[in-house]
């Protein structure tokens, strides 16, 4: 029983990790799955793919490893959040494709709910805006869309739930239908002060309240499953960005994790009060041990390792994301080009959906070489827009801050020496770089007993690199001052 088995089921893949007795990730196995785009700014996914694809990646894992189900002590999901199904109480089947977390098409529901007052109320109950990316209206939309769908929900037919709740829902073969308070968190209609389902919010949006999980703990019971050949208990459940901070052991209040996929998110532990933003980041649940909610400011960017994708697919000037190193280096240092990559809107602190991306300061000798460190820059000068938007929110945040990176795009030096110039604050990378995976690892084995407490795991954190700022502070100003004129060009320019 010497292993811990990590389910991370993300936008675009799904994941199984397998950590040993030391909290080594020792085997992975990945599958991609194909997105939907049913209309414009709709996506969805198919819930037999999400389940097949976490079902196929847990086997293959422990088949790659050479173990059986008896040596696993516990599982551990964490998955992509606010993604939204809805299924049969009796038969389990779907009543819809997942509606995804990026998925817009409730936008004229929020507008509404914005228009006939109710955005403060929900802000102040839930910590979040009033967006599309959050559940609450996406499970709206399938009981209004899909016929018949309410009256089976008011007949208590029907059961709601993020991916992580599907996918313990499938794995107990319909026993369990429990989310943990992360997940929960991300959803509209939970009270994050008082620890429950918002009865207001759910009339709000006319949700019975019995499709609604039984919120838990982020290391607790949550069922066992079969289904991998023998038993293994569910015994760790966070959302994937609180999996990170966990992973991170950003557990004293002050502490800060950003992780650099596809886009970024940025979460500040705020320590047991839920700090409500004047900058229009999201007050969320960080995690919840021994029914204890611990806070943190959330600033989620949209686009960050996606612009590497972009010189890749869309401008073709580099192969591989790698390259994009010896091209920063090798621009030239007297040009000032800014790319702002709003390609899908600016998300915090801006929330402007609608803006699209812009390019500044190209000159006849602009090339590749100064577009990959525009791209790269681009990402340093959205992260301190997060920050300077925490600290103002947060007294107690002012200061020097180390931040914690990781990700795929942490592990680019150039990119991050950026980040602490831009910051002027050092940048911590650790040395294991699967830190979602690794924190919903940790929040089992702990749960399974095989694992540290939380202080004994916050000292084992190891740092692989810090990055210490090199640059002068008028330079750093100057640099930031130029990305803040680009975002308010961007913003004043209506998109096409
Ligand atoms: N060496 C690198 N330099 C710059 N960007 C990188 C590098 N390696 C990976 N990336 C970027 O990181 C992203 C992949 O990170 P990952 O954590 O796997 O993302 P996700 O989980 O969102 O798919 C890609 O967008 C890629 O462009
Ligand atoms: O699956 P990821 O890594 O893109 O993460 C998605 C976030 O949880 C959305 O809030």
């Amino acid at each position: 029983m010497s292993y811990i088995l990590a389910i991370d089921q993300g936008t675009t893949s799904s994941r199984a990790i397998l950590f040993d007795k030391d909290l080594q990730p020792v085997q992975v196995a990945q599958q991609e799955f194909p997105q939907h785009f049913p209309a414009s700014g709709w996506v969805e996914h198919d819930p037999a793919d999400l389940w097949a694809t976490t079902e196929q990646t847990a086997r293959d894992v422990m088949a790659k490893a050479g173990i059986g189900p008896e040596q696993v002590a516990g599982i551990g999901i964490t998955n992509q959040r606010e993604t939204t199904l809805v299924w049969d109480a009796d038969s389990g089947e779907t009543l819809h494709n997942a509606i995804v977390w990026q998925d817009r098409r409730t936008a004229d529901t929020c507008a509404f709910l914005r228009a006939s007052g109710h955005e403060d109320m929900i802000s102040e109950t839930t910590g979040l805006l009033l967006d599309p990316y959050f559940s609450g209206t996406k499970v709206k939309w399938i009981l209004d869309n899909v016929a018949g769908a309410r009256d089976r929900a008011r007949a208590g037919k029907l059961r709601f739930g993020t991916v992580d709740c599907f996918l313990i829902w499938k794995f107990t073969g319909g026993r369990v239908h429990a989310t943990d308070a992360t997940n929960a968190a991300r959803t509209l209609i939970y009270d994050i002060r008082k620890g429950e389902w918002s009865a207001e919010i759910c009339d709000l949006l006319d949700i019975p309240m019995s499709m609604l999980p039984e919120v838990r703990d982020c290391a607790a019971d949550f069922g066992v499953t079969g289904v991998l050949g023998g038993e293994i208990p569910i015994l760790g459940v966070a959302g994937d960005q609180q999996a990170a901070t966990i992973g991170q052991a950003c557990f004293m209040p002050g502490m800060m994790k950003s992780t650099y996929g596809t886009g970024c998110f940025a979460l500040l532990n705020t320590g047991d009060v839920p700090v409500r933003s004047q900058n229009r980041l999201l007050t969320t649940i960080a995690y919840q041990f021994d029914g204890k909610s611990t806070y943190a400011l959330e600033g989620s960017i949209f686009i960050a390792g996606a612009v590497v994708q972009w010189l890749r697919d869309g401008l073709g000037i580099i192969e591989n994301a790698g390259e994009t190193q010896a091209l920063a280096e090798a621009a030239d240092p007297v040009q000032d080009v800014v790319i702002v990559p709003a390609f899908t809107g600016l998300g915090a602190p801006y929330w402007a959906p609608d803006c699209r991306g812009a390019v500044f300061g190209l000159t006849r000798g602009s090339g590749p070489a100064e577009f990959a460190r525009a791209a790269l820059e681009s990402v340093g000068y959205q992260t301190r827009d997060l920050v300077q938007a925490m600290q103002a929110d947060w007294a107690s945040g002012q200061g020097r801050t180390t931040l914690r990176v990781d990700g795929g795009m942490a592990a680019s030096d150039w990119t991050m020496q950026f980040l602490a110039d831009i910051l002027g604050a050092p940048v911590d990378r650790p040395e294991v770089l699967e830190t979602t995976a690794l924190g919903v690892a940790w929040l089992a084995g702990m749960r399974a007993g095989i694992y540290p407490d939380r202080e004994e795991f916050a000292a084992g954190w190891a740092r692989s690199a810090r990055f210490e700022p090199r640059l002068p502070q008028f330079e750093r100003d100057r640099r930031y001052g130029r990305w803040q004129a680009a975002v308010a060009a961007t913003l004043g320019v209506p998109a096409g």
